[in-house]
């Protein structure tokens, strides 16, 4: 970054501050954040479906008082988005995500720590302290460890644990592997693990002595391949926090969620980092929605960026989003300020969107507000590549 751009204000738009974050950041982790699985379609159309979306307002409400908050099984949330579990934030910022929860709490944006966090999920949390924050899980091969991390989020005060299910393996990412950069490999993602004594007495030396073979065991049990909607019953015995799945994407797999009694879904097909050529989370969210009937809360997350995106989703069917890469863009630009800089501008953009549509509440959202617009009219989603 120049001096002259250090000074700069922050920006508003989301093509801004990609691009902010791309001159203030090694190419490498640039390219890890803003790059996605394959040919990256997925990952272009999670963007796309929400342009080819139109809202429909309603004038003359009397829009004077307005309320952005949302409740989850009697959670209160300041905001109708969290902000999403994303790993190893220490490659695009020194203080990571202890920058991230800091700017989370200020405005009362609940936080959902990584597993793979850059550092631990207690720092995390009391960096939080009263501030609403989940803990996403990686559920582990080895069942003891990833008993020991869900026992460690509840102590540390983390009120509900999300399952991310989209990730039996990590996604082939072509621009990841060009570079050769694999954060995780580099020990980015390790703190959760090399704190943790189940996983500590597993080792024949300890992660400060031998960190290789530390971080080889790492590889070897972080992602579950083998897991099945079976296994889900397990965890329900050691937690009475309420179990969310992160990247349900088919119907079918919201009915089988609301057999095994989960207790909320997140729509989403993780930023496109996963599955290339599947579906836009956007195109998920009714047919899901449509299946949960209200039973459980639906989340969803792929492709927000702006506050009429949440506008849609909600009014979709969705109870609350997740906002992902524009806050990784912000900690990398100007760490908590520059966090705190996105979240603010969101809020207000959500608020203005909330009113300008002719609605007080997020409650107050439905279908109604929204028509699928004419393909001849969508044209290309207005953002210049900065990638
Ligand atoms: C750099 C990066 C790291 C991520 N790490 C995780 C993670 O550790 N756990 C997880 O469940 N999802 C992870 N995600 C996915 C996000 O939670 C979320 O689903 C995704 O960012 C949504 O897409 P969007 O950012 O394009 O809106 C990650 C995403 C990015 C960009
Ligand atoms: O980068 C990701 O998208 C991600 O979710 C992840 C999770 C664990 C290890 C490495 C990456």
């Amino acid at each position: 970054m120049s001096p002259v751009e250090k000074h700069l204000p922050f920006p508003y738009s989301y093509a801004d501050w990609k691009q902010r974050a791309k001159q203030a950041i090694d190419r490498e982790a640039f390219t890890y954040v803003a790059s996605g699985a394959g040919s990256e379609q997925t990952m272009k159309a999670n963007e796309e479906a929400f342009n080819r979306w139109r809202l429909l307002p309603q004038v003359l409400t009397d829009v004077t008082h307005r309320d952005m908050s949302v409740s989850l099984w009697g959670q209160a949330m300041a905001t109708p988005f969290l902000l999403a579990p994303i790993g190893m934030q220490g490659i695009v910022h020194p203080d990571g995500e202890l920058a991230s929860a800091r700017a989370a709490k200020a405005l009362g944006v609940p936080f959902i720590a990584s597993t793979v966090s850059t550092f631990t999920l207690e720092q995390i949390a009391s960096e939080l302290g009263a501030s609403p924050h989940w803990f996403q899980l990686y559920w582990s091969n080895d069942m003891d460890v990833t008993k020991s991390l869900v026992q460690r989020a509840e102590a540390a005060g983390y009120s509900a644990i999300v399952i991310t299910v989209d990730t039996a393996l990590l996604g082939w990412r072509e621009r990841d592997l060009s570079t050769g950069y694999s954060p995780l490999k580099l020990g980015m993602g390790s703190a959760n693990f090399f704190h943790d004594p189940v996983f500590r007495e597993k080792l024949t030396k300890p992660p400060e002595v031998d960190r290789k073979a530390a971080l080889e065991h790492l590889l070897n049990i972080v992602f579950h391949p083998g897991l099945t909607w079976g296994d889900l019953a397990s965890l329900r015995e050691i937690t009475p926090l309420p179990i969310l799945l992160k990247g349900v994407l088919h119907p079918d797999d919201a009915s089988l969620a609301l057999d095994c009694g989960v207790d909320g879904l997140i729509v989403s097909n993780h930023g496109g980092r996963q599955l290339d050529g599947a579906v836009a989370a956007l195109d998920a969210l009714q047919p899901v929605c449509d299946i949960v009937q209200n039973r459980i809360p639906v989340l969803f997350d792929s492709g927000v960026r702006r506050g009429p995106d949440v506008i849609k989703a909600i009014a979709m069917g969705a109870d609350a989003v997740l906002l992902g890469r524009p806050y990784i863009y912000g900690l990398a630009a100007g760490g908590e300020a520059g966090v705190r800089h996105v979240l603010q501008h969101l809020i207000s953009d959500i608020d203005v969107s909330l009113a300008l549509t002719g609605k007080r509440t997020i409650r107050e959202l439905n279908r109604s507000v929204i028509v699928k617009s004419n393909a001849h009219d969508t044209g290309p989603v207005s953002q210049p590549d900065v990638s």
